[in-house]
């Protein structure tokens, strides 16, 4: 009975200065929702007045995977700038992207932002989460030789090697009335194609018609950690505690995708040269490996090639589904990139990169679907330099988040004659879209960390539906006529299977 009185008077001696510990931070929070609604030099800027004050709307819709879409309601009712946080703005405008991304001469770079990028496995930055230009011009340099036309040109037999092997796998299928998945087909087939791409290696998810552990799970999940990681971020406090609760079947996602790139990385340095199925893979422009001469730790490199598995595989398979979902929506598009197909190639062999790069309607398909759906929906933040700039006319002041909302402006009535509707002609020179302003359109971005893989996706991408339409007359199964509606968005999309039936080509 003592013990106890003594707890509770311990306890009850504890209770004041809780109260004035909370009583001052809750203070803190509402002079600070005062000085970013009237006194941030952001403040000026239109915006819903919660949005600007606290980033709680922005976290809010975020984590509800429906960030970008609330991008265009805000853009429509507040204008071309919108304070999206009290930190940042969201530019609409057809300038916004030149000012943001591009070097602009006599002005400084707008970086990352180092406050969403987390370095990759290990602790180390890589190319794509670096924010210092003379770290990520360094890792560019190595990676530049992978990305060249040369490259680009030893790359097509491998791409094409595994291409082929699904369209065999896709005709096996035929005979069965099974509809098959174009989200989990794309999926195998880009993951073995940028494993071979980066290490020279078949991983063999085709062939075995099934996620190798490495890919199981991966898609998705490292988008949505990212999307989680950002959203604490906005609450510097309780960003250790927030992190508490971050599902743990993402963090072990990560943990598995690291041990993964680290044995690749190492059996790959093990190998002698000319042993990888593919002596073109980008690991071999960086061996034998010497950190002196290479520029790059044993850290980077596996924090780089891992994060490139991943940006070089889920984007090229998510424009692949979204492009044969838009194909099977729309009747007369179809028939369209079938008759260009069948009739440019009159036999399989006729595909290949050059003759693809000659469809024009085929790239006009694929241009439409990443404007309807670009692969990276959200705004890349960028940093505004000492002494502030001009963004769009605006002068932003230094220190403020900056960014272009790629689907909010793929989206825009005064960009896009018929904005919503699937029109391929309007990038094959229709006078009906003239009016169209295709500059506004930057699926792989723009300036210096503009997308290094663009060719090498677009080629993936249309040898892919090329040969799908070549081969086979498809159609999309009954279940999944609305597949695109209310689809989230964790800085990814996140997709649902994609069912459609094959058949061999009539004619
Ligand atoms: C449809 C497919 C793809 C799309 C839509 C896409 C889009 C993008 C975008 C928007 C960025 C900029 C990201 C940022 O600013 O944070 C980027 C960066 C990058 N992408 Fe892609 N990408 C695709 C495919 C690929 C492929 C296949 C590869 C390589 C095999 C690749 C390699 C890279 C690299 C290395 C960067 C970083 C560039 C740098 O900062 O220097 N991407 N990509």
């Amino acid at each position: 009975m003592e013990q106890f009185q003594t707890v509770k008077f311990a306890a009850d001696r504890l209770v004041a200065p809780f109260c004035i510990l909370l009583a001052s931070y809750v203070c803190y929070l509402l002079s600070l929702v005062v000085y970013n609604a009237y006194f941030h030099p952001l403040a000026r800027f239109p915006g819903p007045f919660w949005w600007g004050a606290t980033p709680i709307p922005y976290v809010w819709h975020q984590l509800n995977g429906r960030l970008p879409f609330v991008f265009s309601e805000l853009h429509a009712k507040h204008g071309d700038v919108v304070r999206v946080l009290p930190y940042m703005l969201s530019f609409r405008d057809a300038n916004a992207w030149r000012d943001i991304y591009q070097i602009r001469p006599k002005r400084k770079l707008l970086t990352k932002d180092p406050y969403v990028m987390s370095p990759g496995s290990e602790g180390a930055y890589n190319i794509i989460t670096s924010f210092d230009p003379a770290e990520h011009a360094r890792f560019r340099e190595r990676l530049n030789p992978g990305f060249s036309t040369r490259a680009f040109r030893g790359q097509e037999l491998m791409v094409m090697t595994h291409v082929d092997e699904l369209i065999e796998k896709l005709r096996a299928k035929c005979s069965s009335e099974e509809a098959q998945d174009m989200v989990k087909w794309p999926a195998l087939l880009y993951f073995d194609i940028v494993a071979d791409l980066i290490f020279g290696k078949n991983l063999g998810n085709v062939e075995g018609e099934h996620p190798h552990p490495w890919l199981d799970g991966l898609f998705g999940s490292t988008m949505r950690l990212i999307t989680y990681f950002n959203a604490a971020r906005q609450f510097p406090h309780l960003t250790p505690f927030l992190k508490l609760f971050f599902p743990k079947d993402l963090m072990d996602q990560q943990v598995k995708h690291a041990a993964f790139t680290r044995d690749s990385v190492d059996e790959r340095m093990q190998l002698k040269e000319g042993k990888a199925s593919n002596s073109h893979d980008f690991m071999s422009y960086i061996l034998p490996y010497d950190e002196a001469t290479t520029h790059m730790s044993m850290a980077e490199i596996r924090s780089t090639y891992g994060t490139l598995m991943i940006a070089g595989s889920e984007n090229v398979s998510t424009t692949a589904s979204f492009t044969i979902y838009h194909l099977l929506k729309n009747p007369d598009a179809l028939r369209k990139a079938t008759e260009e197909v069948r009739q440019s190639c009159k036999r399989d062999e006729d595909i290949t990169f050059t003759s693809i790069g000659g469809m024009k309607y085929l790239s006009g398909v694929v241009n439409e679907s990443m404007r309807l759906n670009p692969a990276a929906p959200t705004t890349q933040s960028r940093v505004v330099p000492k002494g502030g700039v001009a963004v769009s006319g605006n002068l932003v002041p230094e220190g403020a988040r900056v960014g272009a909302p790629p689907y909010c402006i793929n989206h825009h009535a005064e960009f896009f004659k018929d904005p919503e509707s699937f029109l391929p002609e309007r990038w094959t020179d229709d006078p009906r879209f003239s009016s169209d302003q295709p500059q506004v359109f930057h699926p792989f971005q723009l300036g210096p960390r503009a997308c290094a893989g663009k060719s090498i996706a677009l080629a993936e991408i249309q040898l892919l539906i090329a040969k799908i339409l070549f081969h086979f007359d498809i159609s999309l199964d009954k279940s999944c006529a609305e597949w695109s509606k209310d689809m989230k968005i964790f800085h990814l999309w996140q997709l649902r299977p994609l069912l459609v039936h094959f058949s061999i080509r009539q004619g």
